[in-house]
């Protein structure tokens, strides 16, 4: 039990074909805002970006369009820079999680208010109160504020590429393994664990399996379905206070491949892979229900699918318990031997030909 628990929730939410016409209302509605920093990818800023600086301007306010090309700290440094001549109040992040998550870490820098509008449901990061930007301390995310609302709006969510939507799904399928590791940390190491937090996270990853074929189908009720999955995770997060919900040894099997391999796919692929492996390691029959998802979805896998050599896969599983050791997971303290190590891989069919029925 933690003596005082303090959780950052977001006021707002909200999704669905066309929001982005609410923009102005919903700033409005939250804070006396008029100068609006737009922070968006270069991509997206020439086309939704655009967009949406004409609402804001139609709806009164003064906007700046401040890009970012890379997720890096320098280049969300640079961005913050850039914002802070603006003399902006408010920051809108208008993007894939690069651009939310820099604009999270610059409204966080100058202690404003950041509005989440996903152009692409890749993960939860358009919902968590953290931000993964290489450069900082290792590969993991860092804390920075939780979006003061989020506005996504399916019409614009259902165009981005497919890939990276079930990319989003893909993390979502990850937190059937990242609750069971909370869930035994708990047990083992006497870790704090929310069960609300867990509940909220595992029921996310249990509305994929419960809604596949409209997440396949990837249509507005797909995303619309993504998203508030998403939203569901990071709101775990943001009660939890930490990413433990959503980020288990599935997460930390995926930053191992980003270094061993320099960032090789998709953030939720990786994390797709990763939770079938962890999940056989616990004997849960969500190994197979996972991995059948994966399949049905058209995910990545395995090595070959998601572009890497069979021996990174083994590599990335054999350091991925350093990662965050003070996190404990089924990986243990001590991590898995190579010969465990490659049965894991074998057997789940993510290296070799065929999986363990
Ligand atoms: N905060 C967190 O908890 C987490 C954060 N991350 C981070 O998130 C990032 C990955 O996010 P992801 O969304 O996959 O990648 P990006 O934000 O890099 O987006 C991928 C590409 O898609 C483009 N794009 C975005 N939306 C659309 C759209 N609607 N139509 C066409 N193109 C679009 C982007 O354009 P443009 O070039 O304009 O941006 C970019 O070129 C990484 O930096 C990773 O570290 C990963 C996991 C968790
Ligand atoms: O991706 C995340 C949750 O889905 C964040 O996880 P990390 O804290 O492990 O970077
Ligand atoms: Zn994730």
């Amino acid at each position: 039990m933690r003596p005082v628990h303090e959780i950052d929730l977001m006021k707002k939410v909200v999704v669905g074909r066309g929001v982005r016409s609410k923009l102005p209302e919903v700033l409005k509605e939250l804070g006396n805002y008029k100068e609006v920093a737009i922070v968006s990818g270069p991509h997206v800023a020439s086309t939704w970006g655009k967009e949406i600086k004409e609402i804001l301007e139609d709806g009164g306010f003064d906007v700046h369009i401040v890009i970012v090309r890379r997720p890096t700290k320098d280049d969300a440094e640079a961005a913050y820079e850039e914002v802070k001549t603006t003399g902006s109040d408010v920051v809108v992040g208008v993007g894939g999680g690069k651009a939310i998550d820099a604009a999270k870490y610059v409204a966080h820098k100058l202690n404003l208010d950041v509005v989440s509008f996903p152009t692409a449901a890749s993960h939860d990061g358009i919902a968590s109160p953290f931000s993964s930007l290489r450069g900082m301390n290792g590969p993991t995310s860092v804390k920075t504020v939780a979006p003061i609302a989020i506005v996504a709006d399916t019409e614009v969510i259902v165009k981005a590429p497919r890939e990276l939507n079930l990319a989003g799904v893909g993390d979502l399928l990850g937190k059937f393994s990242a609750v069971k590791d909370w869930r035994l940390a708990h047990k083992l190491k006497g870790e704090y664990y929310g069960s609300y937090a867990a509940s909220l996270s595992l029921m996310s990853a249990k509305h994929v399996l419960k809604y596949l074929t409209a997440l396949k189908r990837m249509d507005e009720m797909g995303v619309r379905i993504l998203v508030e999955g998403l939203i569901s995770s990071g709101v775990a997060m943001c009660i939890a206070g930490s990413s433990r919900p959503a980020s288990g040894s599935e997460h930390l099997f995926s930053h191992a491949l980003d270094i061993v391999a320099n960032y090789p796919a998709r953030h939720g692929e990786q994390v797709a892979i990763g939770s079938v492996m962890m999940l056989y390691l616990y004997d849960s029959k969500y190994w197979k229900k996972v991995r059948k998802a994966i399949e049905v979805l058209g995910l990545p896998r395995n090595a070959k699918e998601l572009g890497v050599s069979e021996d990174k896969i083994i590599e990335a599983l054999l350091i991925a318990h350093k990662i965050r050791p003070e996190r404990y997971t089924i990986l243990g303290e001590e991590g898995l031997t190579r010969e465990a190590a490659e049965n894991l891989a074998r057997r789940t069919g993510v290296i070799g030909d065929e999986p363990e029925e």
